[in-house]
């Protein structure tokens, strides 16, 4: 296991990059501590896949250097990394039993037999494979396969680092949930630095103690699940992250205070940023139907069971409130209050208030 440090990345697949966006990656400066379990969130093009590439060695860097602890790995290509990659679709061996699947990585290291049987048993056990050891591969289920890919991934002690690639993706939904809870306690038990790069928020916020979130080739903000949906660094996350996302609303600001269609709206603290664009951000689970808000018109009411999503429009921009119990009509005219320490001012994208307290 290994600290991963990524020291001022970037890279272009363009043979002289000039601009800013002829830069898949634009800059990346990052620790990824040993034995963190980090998701790699963004959504198709962000460049996930160029940073994954650039960590197993596929790819090398425009610019930038990767250390695994303090050895400098640059240069080196992918076998020389030691590390380990689960990708979408399972990488088994049909032909050979599961035992000797999960022995694979083992035995090409030379490890004795023994070694190698306490490992595949140990794995077999914590993936609740231990029934299927003499079955052959050929045999499984799609779901069972991408569990061997994973214990493959997960049976070498001396890996630097494992890497998921969209793991899930072949797997039934309704099993989905239970390889990804399977996942999160395999870390706890192994400790193994893991990166798990995916575009669905729900198996992010799951697996990982820490979400690291990209967009455009920026890494827009690196937290746990609660920092990310209290509070976004930038809209992308907060729009991203949560479900509706967060309300974006176009605001003027002037004499240090922000006004929503001509209406002040008091905000967490302090104003500290400003920019070309300025937007109020606040989560739907923050927005009450109380009085002394602005005023909305109902547009649409959808009833999710436990709550609904009540849809308003305020001139020509839509909030979204999170209601618990009676909800009006469509059409009706409400007051939309904003709880205001969970009212955020951004400028450019990027988050401009001091935190309230
Ligand atoms: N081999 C390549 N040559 C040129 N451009 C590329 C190449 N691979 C990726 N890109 C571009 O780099 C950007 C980042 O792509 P990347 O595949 O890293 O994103 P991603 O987040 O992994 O997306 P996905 O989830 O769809 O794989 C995109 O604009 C993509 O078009």
């Amino acid at each position: 296991m290994a600290k991963i440090t990524l020291e001022n990345l970037r890279h272009s697949y363009l043979p002289n990059p000039a601009a800013e966006d002829d830069y898949a990656l634009k800059r990346i400066d990052h620790v990824w501590e040993d034995g963190g379990a980090y998701a790699l969130l963004g959504p198709s093009g962000c460049g996930k896949s160029t940073l994954l590439n650039i960590i197993s060695g596929l790819l090398a860097p425009s610019e930038g250097r990767i250390l695994f602890d303090e050895t400098d790995v640059t240069r080196l290509p992918p076998d020389r990394r030691n590390i380990a990659q689960v990708f979408q679709f399972p990488v088994i061996y049909d032909t050979m039993t599961v035992y000797d699947n999960l022995a694979f990585p083992l035995r090409n290291r030379g490890r004795s037999e023994d070694v190698v049987a306490r490992r595949v048993t140990a794995i077999a056990e914590m993936l609740e494979v231990t029934a299927m050891l003499n079955t052959r591969a050929s045999h499984l289920s799609p779901d069972n396969k991408q569990k061997i890919s994973m214990g493959r991934g997960l049976v070498r002690e001396d890996v630097n680092v494992v890497m998921f690639d969209e793991p899930l993706t072949v797997i039934d939904p309704h099993l989905k949930w239970k390889l990804r809870s399977k996942l999160k306690e395999l870390h706890h038990r192994v400790r193994a630095t893991m990166i798990y790069v995916t575009h669905d928020q729900t198996e992010a916020l799951t697996f990982a103690d820490q979400v690291v979130v990209m967009d455009l080739g920026v890494i827009v903000q690196i937290g746990t699940p609660v920092e990310l949906f209290e509070r976004p660094a930038h809209t992308f996350v907060g729009h991203f992250i949560g479900s509706p996302g967060m309300n974006v609303l176009p605001c003027e600001v002037r004499d240090g205070a922000a006004f929503f269609n001509g209406v002040q709206v008091p905000l967490e603290g302090r104003i500290t940023g400003t920019g070309a664009r300025t937007e109020i951000g606040i989560r739907p689970e923050f927005v009450s139907l109380a009085p002394g808000g602005l005023e909305g018109r109902v547009r649409k009411v959808a009833d999710l069971g436990r709550h609904a999503v009540v849809e308003a429009m305020v001139g020509d921009t839509r909030v979204s409130a999170i209601v618990e119990g009676p909800v009006p009509a469509q059409g009706e005219v409400v007051s939309l209050a904003f709880r205001p320490d969970q009212t955020r001012l951004y400028a450019d994208g990027w988050l401009a208030t001091e935190a309230g307290r």
